[in-house]
Protein backbone atom coordinates (compact mmCIF):
# COMPACT_ATOMS: atom_id res chain seq x y z
CA UNK A 1 0.00 0.00 0.00
CA UNK A 2 2.95 2.30 0.45
CA UNK A 3 2.79 5.91 1.96
CA UNK A 4 0.57 8.86 1.72
CA UNK A 5 2.05 12.49 1.98
CA UNK A 6 -0.50 14.84 3.20
CA UNK A 7 1.55 17.88 1.42
CA UNK A 8 1.62 21.83 1.59
CA UNK A 9 -0.12 22.65 4.56
CA UNK A 10 0.41 23.79 7.80
CA UNK A 11 -0.03 21.28 10.58
CA UNK A 12 -0.83 21.71 14.31
CA UNK A 13 1.54 19.84 16.83
CA UNK A 14 0.83 18.58 20.11
CA UNK A 15 2.13 21.47 21.74
CA UNK A 16 -0.67 23.43 20.02
CA UNK A 17 1.79 25.60 17.97
CA UNK A 18 1.75 25.57 13.90
CA UNK A 19 4.06 24.42 11.33
CA UNK A 20 4.25 24.99 7.49
CA UNK A 21 5.48 20.52 6.96
CA UNK A 22 4.23 17.63 5.15
CA UNK A 23 2.96 14.63 7.15
CA UNK A 24 3.94 10.81 5.89
CA UNK A 25 1.96 8.30 6.66
CA UNK A 26 2.02 4.44 6.54
CA UNK A 27 -0.94 3.36 5.20
CA UNK A 28 -0.16 -0.61 5.97
CA UNK A 29 0.58 -0.01 9.78
CA UNK A 30 -1.25 2.96 9.61
CA UNK A 31 0.68 5.44 11.31
CA UNK A 32 2.70 8.64 11.15
CA UNK A 33 6.27 8.10 10.08
CA UNK A 34 7.53 12.02 9.29
CA UNK A 35 6.23 15.06 10.15
CA UNK A 36 8.58 17.92 8.55
CA UNK A 37 9.30 20.09 5.26
CA UNK A 38 9.62 18.42 2.07
CA UNK A 39 8.74 15.25 2.66
CA UNK A 40 7.80 12.28 -0.67
CA UNK A 41 5.22 9.77 -1.06
CA UNK A 42 3.66 7.44 -3.24
CA UNK A 43 0.50 9.44 -3.07
CA UNK A 44 -0.41 12.83 -2.44
CA UNK A 45 -3.24 14.45 0.02
CA UNK A 46 -3.13 18.30 -1.28
CA UNK A 47 -3.29 20.24 2.26
CA UNK A 48 -2.27 23.53 0.07
CA UNK A 49 -3.81 26.55 2.32
CA UNK A 50 -5.08 23.73 4.70
CA UNK A 51 -4.05 23.05 8.54
CA UNK A 52 -4.06 19.11 9.32
CA UNK A 53 -5.03 18.94 12.39
CA UNK A 54 -5.93 15.01 14.41
CA UNK A 55 -8.69 14.19 14.00
CA UNK A 56 -11.95 14.65 15.85
CA UNK A 57 -12.71 12.34 19.04
CA UNK A 58 -16.31 12.08 19.62
CA UNK A 59 -16.26 10.21 22.91
CA UNK A 60 -19.70 9.85 23.53
CA UNK A 61 -22.44 9.49 21.32
CA UNK A 62 -25.63 7.60 20.62
CA UNK A 63 -25.09 7.54 16.98
CA UNK A 64 -28.12 5.35 15.76
CA UNK A 65 -30.03 8.69 17.35
CA UNK A 66 -29.54 10.36 14.25
CA UNK A 67 -32.69 8.62 13.16
CA UNK A 68 -34.56 10.85 16.49
CA UNK A 69 -32.80 14.35 15.27
CA UNK A 70 -35.74 16.99 15.84
CA UNK A 71 -37.97 14.53 16.76
CA UNK A 72 -38.72 15.55 20.40
CA UNK A 73 -37.04 19.02 21.76
CA UNK A 74 -37.70 21.35 24.68
CA UNK A 75 -37.73 19.09 27.39
CA UNK A 76 -35.70 18.50 30.68
CA UNK A 77 -33.78 15.20 30.85
CA UNK A 78 -36.08 12.57 32.42
CA UNK A 79 -39.20 13.89 30.94
CA UNK A 80 -38.01 13.49 27.48
CA UNK A 81 -36.65 10.09 28.09
CA UNK A 82 -39.55 8.91 29.02
CA UNK A 83 -42.12 10.71 26.99
CA UNK A 84 -40.72 11.02 24.04
CA UNK A 85 -37.08 9.28 23.27
CA UNK A 86 -37.79 5.21 25.02
CA UNK A 87 -41.48 4.56 23.52
CA UNK A 88 -39.71 5.65 20.30
CA UNK A 89 -36.66 3.77 20.80
CA UNK A 90 -38.86 0.45 21.68
CA UNK A 91 -40.38 0.47 18.30
CA UNK A 92 -36.41 0.07 16.96
CA UNK A 93 -35.59 -2.51 14.91
CA UNK A 94 -31.63 -3.48 13.60
CA UNK A 95 -32.34 -2.40 10.03
CA UNK A 96 -33.02 1.29 11.77
CA UNK A 97 -29.76 1.13 13.24
CA UNK A 98 -27.89 0.02 10.37
CA UNK A 99 -29.15 3.30 8.89
CA UNK A 100 -29.47 5.51 11.94
CA UNK A 101 -25.35 4.81 12.88
CA UNK A 102 -24.57 5.07 8.73
CA UNK A 103 -26.03 8.53 8.85
CA UNK A 104 -24.34 9.20 11.88
CA UNK A 105 -20.94 8.11 10.51
CA UNK A 106 -21.47 9.77 7.91
CA UNK A 107 -22.00 13.02 9.40
CA UNK A 108 -19.04 12.30 11.49
CA UNK A 109 -16.52 11.52 8.87
CA UNK A 110 -17.90 14.76 7.13
CA UNK A 111 -16.83 17.00 9.83
CA UNK A 112 -13.43 15.68 10.90
CA UNK A 113 -14.14 12.85 13.30
CA UNK A 114 -12.13 9.81 13.22
CA UNK A 115 -13.49 8.25 16.25
CA UNK A 116 -16.19 7.79 18.49
CA UNK A 117 -17.60 6.07 21.81
CA UNK A 118 -21.22 4.89 21.39
CA UNK A 119 -23.59 3.12 24.06
CA UNK A 120 -26.61 1.97 21.97
CA UNK A 121 -28.47 -0.93 21.22
CA UNK A 122 -27.62 -3.67 18.16
CA UNK A 123 -24.31 -2.89 18.35
CA UNK A 124 -23.39 -5.68 15.52
CA UNK A 125 -25.24 -3.25 13.32
CA UNK A 126 -22.84 -0.33 14.22
CA UNK A 127 -19.85 -2.33 14.20
CA UNK A 128 -20.54 -3.53 10.67
CA UNK A 129 -20.92 0.44 9.59
CA UNK A 130 -17.66 1.17 11.46
CA UNK A 131 -15.98 -1.67 9.51
CA UNK A 132 -17.12 -0.67 6.26
CA UNK A 133 -16.73 3.22 6.88
CA UNK A 134 -13.22 3.01 8.41
CA UNK A 135 -13.09 5.14 11.03
CA UNK A 136 -12.65 3.74 15.04
CA UNK A 137 -15.25 3.44 17.68
CA UNK A 138 -15.02 1.62 20.83
CA UNK A 139 -18.89 0.42 20.95
CA UNK A 140 -21.05 -0.84 23.91
CA UNK A 141 -24.44 -2.14 24.31
CA UNK A 142 -26.59 0.24 26.64
CA UNK A 143 -27.93 -2.09 29.23
CA UNK A 144 -30.78 -0.16 31.36
CA UNK A 145 -32.61 -2.28 34.21
CA UNK A 146 -36.07 0.55 34.91
CA UNK A 147 -38.91 -0.94 33.33
CA UNK A 148 -37.73 -4.57 33.32
CA UNK A 149 -37.91 -7.57 35.35
CA UNK A 150 -35.12 -8.58 37.26
CA UNK A 151 -34.08 -11.71 34.80
CA UNK A 152 -34.54 -9.17 32.10
CA UNK A 153 -32.34 -6.42 33.44
CA UNK A 154 -29.87 -9.04 34.21
CA UNK A 155 -29.83 -10.50 30.71
CA UNK A 156 -29.20 -6.62 29.43
CA UNK A 157 -26.11 -6.75 31.34
CA UNK A 158 -25.43 -10.27 30.47
CA UNK A 159 -25.98 -9.13 26.78
CA UNK A 160 -23.59 -6.35 27.48
CA UNK A 161 -20.53 -8.10 28.87
CA UNK A 162 -20.74 -10.41 25.20
CA UNK A 163 -21.04 -7.73 23.03
CA UNK A 164 -18.38 -6.40 24.81
CA UNK A 165 -16.18 -9.57 24.31
CA UNK A 166 -17.42 -10.44 21.17
CA UNK A 167 -16.12 -6.95 19.32
CA UNK A 168 -13.19 -5.82 21.29
CA UNK A 169 -10.55 -5.77 18.38
CA UNK A 170 -12.91 -6.34 15.04
CA UNK A 171 -12.31 -4.32 12.21
CA UNK A 172 -8.58 -5.19 12.53
CA UNK A 173 -8.53 -3.32 15.84
CA UNK A 174 -10.70 -0.49 14.77
CA UNK A 175 -13.18 -1.22 17.00
CA UNK A 176 -12.51 -2.04 20.62
CA UNK A 177 -15.51 -2.11 23.20
CA UNK A 178 -16.73 -1.18 26.99
CA UNK A 179 -19.00 -2.85 28.93
CA UNK A 180 -22.05 -0.10 29.56
CA UNK A 181 -24.81 0.19 31.74
CA UNK A 182 -27.22 3.01 31.14
CA UNK A 183 -26.64 5.67 34.45
CA UNK A 184 -26.29 4.95 38.12
CA UNK A 185 -29.75 5.58 38.86
CA UNK A 186 -31.57 3.44 35.87
CA UNK A 187 -29.12 0.33 36.40
CA UNK A 188 -29.87 -1.14 39.72
CA UNK A 189 -26.86 -1.38 42.33
CA UNK A 190 -26.48 -5.27 41.96
CA UNK A 191 -26.35 -5.03 38.16
CA UNK A 192 -23.69 -2.16 38.15
CA UNK A 193 -21.51 -4.47 40.11
CA UNK A 194 -21.89 -6.88 37.61
CA UNK A 195 -21.08 -4.90 34.69
CA UNK A 196 -18.00 -3.91 36.72
CA UNK A 197 -16.99 -7.47 37.37
CA UNK A 198 -17.79 -8.52 33.60
CA UNK A 199 -15.63 -6.10 31.90
CA UNK A 200 -12.86 -6.33 34.53
CA UNK A 201 -12.89 -10.05 33.83
CA UNK A 202 -13.56 -9.33 29.73
CA UNK A 203 -10.18 -6.59 30.27
CA UNK A 204 -12.39 -3.77 29.20
CA UNK A 205 -14.07 -0.63 30.39
CA UNK A 206 -17.01 0.34 31.69
CA UNK A 207 -18.65 3.36 30.46
CA UNK A 208 -22.19 5.09 31.55
CA UNK A 209 -23.65 7.90 32.50
CA UNK A 210 -23.18 10.01 35.60
CA UNK A 211 -24.02 13.04 37.50
CA UNK A 212 -25.94 14.59 34.42
CA UNK A 213 -28.83 16.28 37.02
CA UNK A 214 -29.02 17.31 39.76
CA UNK A 215 -32.49 15.02 40.15
CA UNK A 216 -30.01 12.11 39.15
CA UNK A 217 -27.84 13.09 41.98
CA UNK A 218 -30.01 13.90 45.08
CA UNK A 219 -31.43 10.47 45.26
CA UNK A 220 -27.87 8.71 45.29
CA UNK A 221 -26.99 11.11 48.10
CA UNK A 222 -30.33 10.45 49.93
CA UNK A 223 -30.13 6.93 49.92
CA UNK A 224 -26.56 5.55 50.01
CA UNK A 225 -25.26 8.80 52.07
CA UNK A 226 -22.10 9.30 49.67
CA UNK A 227 -22.05 11.20 46.54
CA UNK A 228 -22.89 9.25 43.52
CA UNK A 229 -18.96 8.63 42.32
CA UNK A 230 -17.66 7.78 45.78
CA UNK A 231 -20.55 4.92 45.87
CA UNK A 232 -20.11 4.31 42.07
CA UNK A 233 -16.16 3.63 43.16
CA UNK A 234 -17.18 1.07 45.84
CA UNK A 235 -19.08 -0.76 43.39
CA UNK A 236 -16.19 -0.93 41.43
CA UNK A 237 -16.72 1.59 38.44
CA UNK A 238 -13.62 4.02 38.38
CA UNK A 239 -11.18 1.85 37.27
CA UNK A 240 -8.11 4.06 34.80
CA UNK A 241 -9.86 2.86 31.67
CA UNK A 242 -13.48 3.11 32.69
CA UNK A 243 -14.90 6.65 31.48
CA UNK A 244 -18.35 8.48 32.40
CA UNK A 245 -20.35 10.86 30.42
CA UNK A 246 -21.64 14.23 31.61
CA UNK A 247 -20.46 14.88 34.84
CA UNK A 248 -22.32 18.10 35.29
CA UNK A 249 -22.98 17.93 39.06
CA UNK A 250 -19.29 17.37 40.82
CA UNK A 251 -18.32 18.28 44.19
CA UNK A 252 -14.45 18.89 44.80
CA UNK A 253 -13.94 15.54 46.57
CA UNK A 254 -15.16 13.93 43.27
CA UNK A 255 -13.19 15.96 41.03
CA UNK A 256 -10.40 14.62 43.25
CA UNK A 257 -11.40 10.79 43.13
CA UNK A 258 -11.63 11.38 39.08
CA UNK A 259 -8.16 12.51 39.34
CA UNK A 260 -6.71 10.06 41.46
CA UNK A 261 -7.98 7.26 40.05
CA UNK A 262 -8.13 8.09 36.27
CA UNK A 263 -11.45 7.96 35.59
CA UNK A 264 -12.39 10.03 32.20
CA UNK A 265 -15.13 12.40 32.17
CA UNK A 266 -16.78 13.05 28.52
CA UNK A 267 -17.84 16.76 28.73
CA UNK A 268 -21.45 17.11 26.35
CA UNK A 269 -22.20 21.10 26.89
CA UNK A 270 -24.92 21.11 23.89
CA UNK A 271 -26.77 18.01 25.40
CA UNK A 272 -26.00 19.83 29.06
CA UNK A 273 -27.18 23.47 27.58
CA UNK A 274 -30.35 21.71 25.27
CA UNK A 275 -31.75 19.68 28.33
CA UNK A 276 -31.07 22.31 30.77
CA UNK A 277 -29.15 19.83 33.01
CA UNK A 278 -26.56 22.14 34.26
CA UNK A 279 -22.55 23.84 33.80
CA UNK A 280 -20.05 21.24 33.96
CA UNK A 281 -16.97 22.39 36.08
CA UNK A 282 -14.77 21.83 33.41
CA UNK A 283 -11.98 24.00 34.39
CA UNK A 284 -11.52 22.48 38.09
CA UNK A 285 -11.51 18.74 36.03
CA UNK A 286 -8.35 20.25 34.02
CA UNK A 287 -7.21 21.92 36.81
CA UNK A 288 -7.25 18.71 38.84
CA UNK A 289 -5.57 16.49 35.61
CA UNK A 290 -8.54 14.81 35.58
CA UNK A 291 -9.00 13.23 31.50
CA UNK A 292 -11.62 14.47 29.60
CA UNK A 293 -12.57 14.51 26.45
CA UNK A 294 -15.62 15.75 24.32
CA UNK A 295 -19.00 14.42 22.89
CA UNK A 296 -21.97 15.49 21.19
CA UNK A 297 -24.37 12.98 22.90
CA UNK A 298 -27.27 11.97 20.62
CA UNK A 299 -28.08 13.84 17.89
CA UNK A 300 -31.62 13.91 19.60
CA UNK A 301 -29.92 16.66 22.13
CA UNK A 302 -27.52 18.22 20.33
CA UNK A 303 -28.65 18.16 17.60
CA UNK A 304 -25.59 17.63 15.25
CA UNK A 305 -22.26 15.40 15.64
CA UNK A 306 -20.07 17.88 14.64
CA UNK A 307 -17.33 18.41 17.15
CA UNK A 308 -16.23 22.06 16.13
CA UNK A 309 -19.65 23.17 17.69
CA UNK A 310 -18.94 21.33 20.90
CA UNK A 311 -15.31 23.04 20.81
CA UNK A 312 -17.11 26.25 20.99
CA UNK A 313 -19.41 25.73 23.53
CA UNK A 314 -17.08 23.81 25.70
CA UNK A 315 -15.24 26.65 25.72
CA UNK A 316 -17.87 29.08 25.78
CA UNK A 317 -20.01 27.40 28.56
CA UNK A 318 -16.73 26.64 30.61
CA UNK A 319 -15.90 30.06 31.15
CA UNK A 320 -19.57 30.99 32.12
CA UNK A 321 -20.17 28.26 34.49
CA UNK A 322 -16.05 30.02 35.98
CA UNK A 323 -17.20 32.98 35.70
CA UNK A 324 -13.91 33.88 34.11
CA UNK A 325 -13.50 34.46 30.58
CA UNK A 326 -9.87 32.88 30.92
CA UNK A 327 -11.31 29.21 31.89
CA UNK A 328 -11.25 26.85 29.22
CA UNK A 329 -8.93 28.64 26.95
CA UNK A 330 -8.99 27.76 22.84
CA UNK A 331 -6.05 25.30 23.52
CA UNK A 332 -7.67 23.23 26.33
CA UNK A 333 -10.69 22.93 23.76
CA UNK A 334 -8.97 21.79 20.90
CA UNK A 335 -6.78 19.07 23.38
CA UNK A 336 -10.31 17.97 25.07
CA UNK A 337 -11.56 17.69 21.31
CA UNK A 338 -8.46 15.43 20.19
CA UNK A 339 -5.41 14.13 22.72
CA UNK A 340 -8.05 14.34 25.53
CA UNK A 341 -10.85 12.17 23.47
CA UNK A 342 -7.72 10.00 22.47
CA UNK A 343 -7.08 8.98 26.24
CA UNK A 344 -10.75 8.75 26.84
CA UNK A 345 -11.23 5.97 24.49
CA UNK A 346 -7.63 4.68 24.86
CA UNK A 347 -6.08 4.86 21.74
CA UNK A 348 -2.99 5.99 20.66
CA UNK A 349 -4.12 8.92 18.26
CA UNK A 350 -5.38 12.51 18.94
CA UNK A 351 -1.19 13.95 18.40
CA UNK A 352 0.57 14.54 15.06
CA UNK A 353 3.64 12.77 15.54
CA UNK A 354 5.82 9.77 14.28
CA UNK A 355 4.44 6.82 16.05
CA UNK A 356 0.73 7.85 16.61
CA UNK A 357 -2.28 6.62 14.48
CA UNK A 358 -2.38 8.66 11.31
CA UNK A 359 -5.92 9.94 12.43
CA UNK A 360 -5.92 13.49 11.05
CA UNK A 361 -8.26 15.96 9.59
CA UNK A 362 -7.05 18.75 6.93
CA UNK A 363 -9.23 21.94 7.62
CA UNK A 364 -9.78 24.15 4.77
CA UNK A 365 -8.52 27.60 5.69
CA UNK A 366 -9.69 29.81 2.72
CA UNK A 367 -12.95 30.87 3.79
CA UNK A 368 -14.34 34.42 4.95
CA UNK A 369 -15.05 33.15 8.65
CA UNK A 370 -11.37 32.18 8.83
CA UNK A 371 -9.40 35.35 8.17
CA UNK A 372 -6.87 36.84 8.76
CA UNK A 373 -4.99 34.21 10.82
CA UNK A 374 -4.02 35.56 13.71
CA UNK A 375 -4.32 32.38 15.33
CA UNK A 376 -5.57 29.18 14.08
CA UNK A 377 -5.84 27.50 17.36
CA UNK A 378 -8.61 30.14 17.75
CA UNK A 379 -9.76 29.64 14.51
CA UNK A 380 -10.41 26.17 15.62
CA UNK A 381 -11.90 26.39 19.20
CA UNK A 382 -14.14 29.28 18.19
CA UNK A 383 -14.97 29.67 14.25
CA UNK A 384 -14.52 26.28 12.30
CA UNK A 385 -17.27 24.62 11.53
CA UNK A 386 -17.27 20.88 10.26
CA UNK A 387 -18.11 21.76 6.63
CA UNK A 388 -14.74 23.68 6.41
CA UNK A 389 -13.35 20.10 6.69
CA UNK A 390 -11.79 19.20 2.93
CA UNK A 391 -9.96 15.57 3.62
CA UNK A 392 -10.44 13.15 6.30
CA UNK A 393 -8.11 10.31 7.25
CA UNK A 394 -8.54 7.42 9.78
CA UNK A 395 -6.02 4.48 10.08
CA UNK A 396 -4.01 5.67 7.01
CA UNK A 397 -6.87 5.42 4.91
CA UNK A 398 -8.67 8.52 3.05
CA UNK A 399 -11.89 8.35 4.11
CA UNK A 400 -13.05 11.73 2.80
CA UNK A 401 -10.93 13.55 0.06
CA UNK A 402 -12.03 16.78 -1.16
CA UNK A 403 -15.32 16.30 0.70
CA UNK A 404 -16.45 13.43 -0.87
CA UNK A 405 -16.85 10.52 1.29
CA UNK A 406 -15.37 7.30 -0.48
CA UNK A 407 -16.29 4.92 1.77
CA UNK A 408 -20.32 5.39 1.83
CA UNK A 409 -22.56 6.60 -0.71
CA UNK A 410 -23.86 9.67 1.01
CA UNK A 411 -26.95 10.54 -1.05
CA UNK A 412 -27.66 6.62 -0.58
CA UNK A 413 -27.22 6.80 3.37
CA UNK A 414 -29.48 9.52 3.67
CA UNK A 415 -32.24 8.56 1.83
CA UNK A 416 -32.15 4.85 4.09
CA UNK A 417 -31.71 6.89 7.20
CA UNK A 418 -35.11 9.84 6.06
CA UNK A 419 -36.89 6.55 4.98
CA UNK A 420 -36.04 4.14 8.25
CA UNK A 421 -36.78 7.62 10.17
CA UNK A 422 -40.39 8.12 8.64
CA UNK A 423 -41.55 4.48 8.98
CA UNK A 424 -40.07 4.20 12.71
CA UNK A 425 -41.92 7.38 14.37
CA UNK A 426 -44.97 5.76 12.26
CA UNK A 427 -44.51 2.87 14.02
CA UNK A 428 -44.17 4.29 17.72
CA UNK A 429 -47.75 6.38 17.42
N1 LIG B 1 -30.61 -1.29 26.21
C1 LIG B 1 -31.21 -0.09 26.76
C2 LIG B 1 -30.83 1.13 26.00
C3 LIG B 1 -29.73 1.96 26.54
S1 LIG B 1 -28.88 2.67 25.19
C4 LIG B 1 -28.60 4.28 25.65
C5 LIG B 1 -29.76 5.09 26.03
O1 LIG B 1 -29.31 6.38 26.42
C6 LIG B 1 -30.33 7.28 26.10
N2 LIG B 1 -29.81 8.66 26.16
C7 LIG B 1 -29.55 9.53 25.15
N3 LIG B 1 -29.07 10.69 25.63
C8 LIG B 1 -29.04 10.57 26.97
C9 LIG B 1 -28.62 11.44 28.02
O2 LIG B 1 -28.22 12.58 27.85
N4 LIG B 1 -28.70 10.94 29.28
C10 LIG B 1 -29.16 9.70 29.55
N5 LIG B 1 -29.57 8.87 28.58
C11 LIG B 1 -29.49 9.29 27.31
C12 LIG B 1 -30.79 6.82 24.77
O3 LIG B 1 -32.00 7.31 24.41
C13 LIG B 1 -30.78 5.29 24.97
O4 LIG B 1 -32.03 4.83 25.43
C14 LIG B 1 -32.71 -0.29 26.81
O5 LIG B 1 -33.13 -1.41 26.87
O6 LIG B 1 -33.45 0.69 26.83
ZN1 LIG C 1 -25.70 9.92 26.46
Amino acid sequence: MGTLLIHGGRVLRPDMTVVDADVLVDREAGDIVAVGPDLSGDETLNADGGLVIPGLVNAHTHVAMTLLRGHADDKPLDRWLREDIWPVEAALEPGDIEAGAELGVLEMIRSGTTAFADMYFEIDRTAAVVERAGLRARLGHGAISAGKSEAAARADIEESVEMARRFDGAADSRISTAVMPHSLTTVTPDLLSLAAEGAADAGVPVHYHANETADEVDPIVEKRGRRPLMWAQDLGLCRESDFLAHGVHLDGDEIDLLAETGTGVVHCPASNMKLASGMAPIQRLLDAGVTVGLGTDGAASNNDLDLFDELRDAAMLGKLAAGDASAVAAPDAVRMATAGGAAVLGIDAGRIEPGAAADLAVVDLDAPHLTPDHDLVSHLAYAVNGSDVRHTVCDGQVLMRDREVLTLDAAAVMARAERRARDLVARAD
